[in-house]
């Protein structure tokens, strides 16, 4: 069994990252800049907007982190949106998900411009990566693909499977692995609630993706000897014991799981890590209009 060391390969996409932004800004004079939008204090969301804000400190990029209460309407965030969208200063931003219920989430992400959108949340991209064009890909599933890669894993003719559909990850990570591309040119199967008899579909995954967000969702019956796992949970379960007063568990009972599989990514320290090193990539791309030419 060999872990898919998720934190050293966004390690390694950093320092990849912060050679380009000394490129540029010598020949530019100017770096990268990402916002992030926080609307509220939920504990989750600030960590990772956190971890964001230190990210683009270790690769050289300008940040900046916008914070709105709880309380603020939808067309508050919609102006603010507008400001950074028509901000030459910034080359993109996001939104950190999930906003409060009384504001429309679909309506917020189409008002972003899709040449800022390094989420790749927009409609736009969510088209132009499905019909095969250059688009701004969602972190995750993007980082999924950079671990398959960079760890060699052979991914044509595998049948993969994916549980959960959300369109932040189960939906564009099947969409991805079925492209002709490597990694890809997998048979994807997508289970989600409704799926009847689960373990008869994951225990044929030669790549088994769990993006479901229920801790230790996934038992060692589910799983065939020799897969490939990947977990994309990262729920916070409350732990006494522990500083921080919560555990982060994945969707994968990884002591059970592991010991099967050909590889697996750990949590912490696997897909989450990444997410946040692809974000960064985006907003390399959008600096340097690799995707968006206007
Ligand atoms: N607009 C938007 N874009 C997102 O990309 C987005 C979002 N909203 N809302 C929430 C989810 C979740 N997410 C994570 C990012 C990093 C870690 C991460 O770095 N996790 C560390 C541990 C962090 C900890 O200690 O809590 C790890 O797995 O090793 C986890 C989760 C991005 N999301």
């Amino acid at each position: 069994m060999t872990l898919l060391d998720g934190k050293q390969t966004a390690e390694t996409i950093k320092e990849e990252i912060a050679a380009e932004v000394e490129a540029i800004k010598a020949a530019h004079g100017k770096v990268p800049h990402l916002a992030a939008i926080l609307v509220g204090n939920d504990g989750g969301s600030q960590t990772y907007v956190n971890n964001k804000v230190l990210a683009c400190e270790r690769v050289g990029f300008d940040s900046t982190l916008i914070r709105m209460e709880d309380s603020i309407t939808e067309e508050e965030l919609l102006e603010k949106i507008e400001e950074l969208n028509n901000d030459a200063n910034v080359d993109g931003f996001i939104v950190q998900l999930p906003l409060p219920k009384h504001i429309d989430t679909e309506k917020v992400l189409e008002a972003v411009n899709p040449s800022k959108d390094v989420d790749g949340f927009h409609p736009t991209n969510v088209g132009r990566m499905v019909a095969g064009l250059k688009a701004f890909l969602p972190a995750t599933p993007y980082g999924i693909l950079q671990l398959l890669e960079r760890y060699q894993i052979e991914t044509k003719g595998k049948h993969c499977v994916v549980i959960g559909r959300s369109n932040i990850v189960g939906s564009p990570m099947s969409i991805l692995m079925a492209k002709n591309a490597y990694p890809g040119n997998c048979t994807v199967t997508i289970c989600h609630r409704h799926t009847e008899n689960l373990a008869q579909f994951t225990k044929q995954a030669d790549i088994l993706i769990a993006a479901v967000g229920i801790p230790e969702f996934v038992k060692a019956d589910m799983v065939k000897d020799g897969a490939v796992v990947i977990d994309v949970g990262t729920t916070r379960v409350p732990d006494t014991t522990r500083k921080a007063g919560y555990k982060l568990k994945g969707d994968v009972l990884f002591d059970e799981v592991a010991p099967k599989c050909s590889f697996i990514t750990p949590v912490p320290g696997g897909v989450g890590p990444l997410t946040i090193a692809m974000l960064l990539k985006n907003t390399l791309s959008a600096a340097k209009k690799e995707v968006y030419h206007n």
